[in-house]
């Protein structure tokens, strides 16, 4: 700094200061002689500089280029084009660079392929959810609200042409999708519950459509739907232990289905199952499901806190299994009406506990059996599969082919417990302590991890 202030520059304030100083030794002639020296020198200077800018914008070209980009760049996305062949690769990558913002590479890429353009809005949630459907919004009328999932809203319906048929719409908004970097989630999520073969207790997907603001699913809707399991645990309170040994059957022979299909499932929770009129178990959102290789294990932290399995918390990978943990919790909560492990007021995966379980009390020897297996923390214990859960003393009396064919009635059952709930009153449910969808991770979808 010392060094740059003291330095004198021809011309500045500085030197015409010690130049009056001087005046009063060397008179008005030297003066003027001085003055026209500086002139001389200032001019030079400025052609100096001149030139040596001229020099500098000739040799590097890109200076000038690169600021001529910035006035010029369009602010939106480029417009995505769609690719006949090599589509599922292509789209990936575009929608990877869309979040980048890396749409050059991809547009001088396909620079020479057959395409035409979709805006990308669109292109975003191909070939899951169509643009151009047969069946779309206008062949139905909404009759009522079902439910509000994390981007939308459920209705039932009735079909136009057909009035007497039901079916739930699940109607989300792209917005919201996009504003979560949910995309590949709920393309997941279709695209796994539309390829899944039919089953007695899981609710098919009929159609998807995308309209330009919403995304649109048809699914099965339950004849006379009572609801989802937790209002009705809620209205009712605790089961009779026939009537979840039917609805617990109904959602092993399910979640079993699905392990079969290499799906996991990771997300077996009272509010994912619908019942009908009869009282038979439909298993919905599959928002969390992943296909998944038997054998294979996954890693992602996902779920709902306090149907969350010791593996998937402790951070480690882990395999279909963790579905049986969640079912069990579930069918702790339908019995006792409180959760096994004191976790109802966590927030974060770290902060589970599995300590401090008891078995409960006041139920059969065969449901408390069933309990101390499913959700013992040691997975030497824990009974992680359908096979040992078809063969336990609790399940004995099901025949699991008939139950399939929907011989038996839970509807019969429920309503008629004999179990009091105020046996044990910690951790007592409570619908506001009910949390939201545990998702720690949705960015590790790019990594297919999830
Ligand atoms: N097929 C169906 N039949 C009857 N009711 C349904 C059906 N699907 C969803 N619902 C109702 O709508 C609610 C929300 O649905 P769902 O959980 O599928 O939405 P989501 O957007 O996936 O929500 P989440 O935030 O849990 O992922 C459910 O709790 C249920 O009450």
């Amino acid at each position: 700094m010392g060094n740059v202030a003291t330095r004198k520059r021809p011309g500045c304030h500085h030197t015409a200061r010690s130049d009056e100083n001087e005046e009063e030794e060397d008179g008005p002639a030297r003066k003027r002689l001085r003055i026209a020296e500086n002139h001389t020198e200032n001019e030079y200077q400025k052609l100096a500089f001149k030139s040596r800018l001229q020099k500098l914008k000739n040799c590097r070209p890109h200076l000038k280029r690169r600021t001529y980009k910035v006035e010029e760049a369009d602010p939106r996305p480029p417009l995505p084009r769609f690719i006949v062949d090599d589509y599922d690769n292509y789209e990936k990558r575009w929608f990877y660079s869309f979040l980048s913002n890396k749409n050059n590479e991809i547009s001088a890429e396909t620079a020479n392929r057959k395409e035409f353009a979709i805006p990308w809005f669109e292109h975003l949630f191909l070939p899951e959810f169509p643009t151009r459907s047969v069946i779309n919004e206008k062949s139905f009328i909404l009759e009522r609200q079902l439910g509000r999932g994390s981007f939308g809203v459920v209705y039932c319906a009735n079909a136009i042409h057909d009035s007497e048929r039901k079916f739930a719409i699940k109607m989300q908004e792209k917005r919201e999708i996009i504003s979560k970097r949910a995309v590949l989630q709920v393309k997941r999520e279709a695209s796994i519950q539309r390829l899944l073969p039919a089953h007695p207790f899981i609710a098919r997907t009929y159609s998807t459509w995308q309209t330009r603001t919403h995304l649109y699913s048809l699914l099965q809707y339950p004849t006379g739907s009572t609801g989802d399991l937790f209002s009705i645990w809620r209205q009712r309170g605790s089961l009779s232990e026939a009537a979840i040994r039917l609805i617990g059957a109904e959602l092993a022979s399910a979640i079993d289905f699905l392990h079969r299909n290499d799906v996991i499932y990771r997300d077996v929770k009272l509010e994912n199952v619908v019942l009908d009129q009869w009282g038979h178990a439909l298993l919905i959102d599959f928002g969390l499901a992943k296909k998944l290789k038997q054998g294979c294990s996954t890693g992602t932290i996902c779920g709902t806190l306090q149907y969350m399995s010791p593996d998937v918390a402790s951070g480690h990978t882990y395999s279909h299994y963790v579905d049986w943990w969640s079912l069990g919790v579930l069918l702790h909560i339908l019995l006792t009406g409180i959760y096994p492990y004191p976790n109802s007021e966590a927030t974060h995966h770290a902060n589970l506990k599995f300590i401090d379980y008891s078995t409960p009390i006041g139920c059969s020897r065969e449901f408390a059996n069933l309990m101390d297996r499913m959700l013992a923390v040691s997975q030497t214990h824990r009974l992680c599969s359908f096979t040992v859960l078809h063969a336990h003393p609790f399940f004995r009396s099901i025949n699991f082919s008939k139950l399939e064919q929907k011989d038996y009635t839970p509807a019969s059952e429920i309503g008629n417990a004999e179990y009091d709930t105020y046996q044990q009153n910690d951790e007592t449910l409570d619908d506001a302590l009910f949390k939201e969808n545990y998702d720690f991770d949705r960015f590790d979808y790019f990594n297919d991890r999830f």
